[in-house]
Formats: structure tokens, sequence, C-alpha cells
């Protein structure tokens, strides 16, 4: 699913909505407009703010009308690599790297998204063999020690004696005049 957000600054509070919880993000700024250029850096600030480090690009759109341009090659390449992000140049009109844009965003996703299911079963592994037994018997176990049995942690819970000697029913207390 994608996002198209209004690149004005007055709709700030809304497109945040948008763009909340987004899985990748593509930054695209225009070849004859110096000002989208330049709000790139706030763009990605924003993106990193609501949402973390996600799968992003840098595309410079419009490369159909360079003759008209007013970003040099060296700047936008240079913001790539200050921003860390892969570097595009696309048309939309002339069909020129766009689905290019969206395959390296969906690999880059689902590289990420692998990596963090294997993490996740890594901690899960780990936890799992550090679930201690809950043992409420209170019997003979009671006062093993607590390697002895399953070989791992024991934590052994007895009743409270004394609140359930004295208010043994709920309603003891109550009476009807
Ligand atoms: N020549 C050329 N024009 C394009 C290209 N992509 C979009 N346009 C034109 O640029 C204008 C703006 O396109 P939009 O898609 O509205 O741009 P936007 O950044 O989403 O603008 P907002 O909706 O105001 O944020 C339209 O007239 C498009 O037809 C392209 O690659 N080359």
């Amino acid at each position: 699913m994608l996002w198209d957000t209004a690149g004005q600054e007055e709709f700030d509070a809304i497109t945040k909505a948008y763009y909340r919880g987004a899985q990748a993000c593509v930054l695209v700024f225009s070849t004859t407009d110096r000002e989208s250029f330049k709000a790139i850096p706030a763009w990605k600030q924003k993106v990193v703010t609501e949402v973390g480090d996600i799968p992003t690009v840098l595309v410079q759109n419009k490369i159909d009308l360079l003759d008209d341009s007013c970003i040099k090659n060296e700047e936008a390449e240079a913001l790539a690599k200050k921003l860390k992000v892969r570097f595009y140049r696309a048309s939309v009109k002339e069909d020129l790297n766009v689905s290019e844009v969206f395959k390296y965003l969906a690999d880059k996703y689902l590289q990420k998204l692998k990596q963090q299911t294997a993490e996740d079963s890594e901690v899960l592994h780990i936890s799992s063999n550090k679930i201690g037994v809950f043992n409420t018997a209170g019997g003979s176990h009671s006062n093993q020690n607590s390697s002895t049995l399953n070989g791992g942690d024991v934590i052994n819970l007895k009743p409270n004696k004394q609140r359930t000697k004295k208010n043994r029913s709920p309603f003891s207390n109550c009476s009807i005049p």
C-alpha cells in the first residue's frame, strides 16, 4: 500500500498520521524544484522520529527535464551519502527507474523482516531455557534444591497461611437485617 503525502508543511500534523507505521520510505525531490531538494533532510528526520530507521531511498524525479535542472549531480549524490540511503534518478513521466525503486525497497524490507524473525526466535530460544518451574505442590519437592528439579530453576509457591485461615468465607462479614 502506498501513501503519497502532501509535501507542504501546513499538512505536517495530518501527514504524520499517514506515515506512522510505514515499513519503507521514498523521499522524492524534483529536478526542477530546489526547495523540494532542500526539504529532504527534514523529511528524513520526520520519518525517523515517527517510525525509526526503515528502508529508505532518495529519488530525484523528472530527469526528463535535466536541461532545466537546479540541482547538481554531486549535490544529490552527496545528500544520499550523508543520509545513508540509496539514490535513484527517475522519471515518472518516462517510466524510468520507477519499478526499480519499489523492488529495492521490497527486497530491503523482506531482508529486515527475515533478520527480525531470526532474532526473535533466538530470543525465544534463550528465554525458554530460562523459564523457571513454578512448583505449587508445596509437598515433597518444596525443600529440594532448585537445580534438582527438571534441571532448572524452581520457584516454590506456598499458600499464605495467615490470609486463608482468617476469611475462609467471603460472606462472613455480611448479614441481612
Ligand atoms: N516532466 C515530468 N513531469 C512530472 C513527472 N512526475 C510528475 N510530473 C508532473 O509534476 C506535477 C506534480 O506532480 P504531483 O504528482 O502532483 O507531485 P507531488 O509532489 O505529489 O505534489 P503534491 O501533491 O503537491 O505534494 C504534475 O503536473 C505531474 O504531471 C516526471 O517525471 N516528469
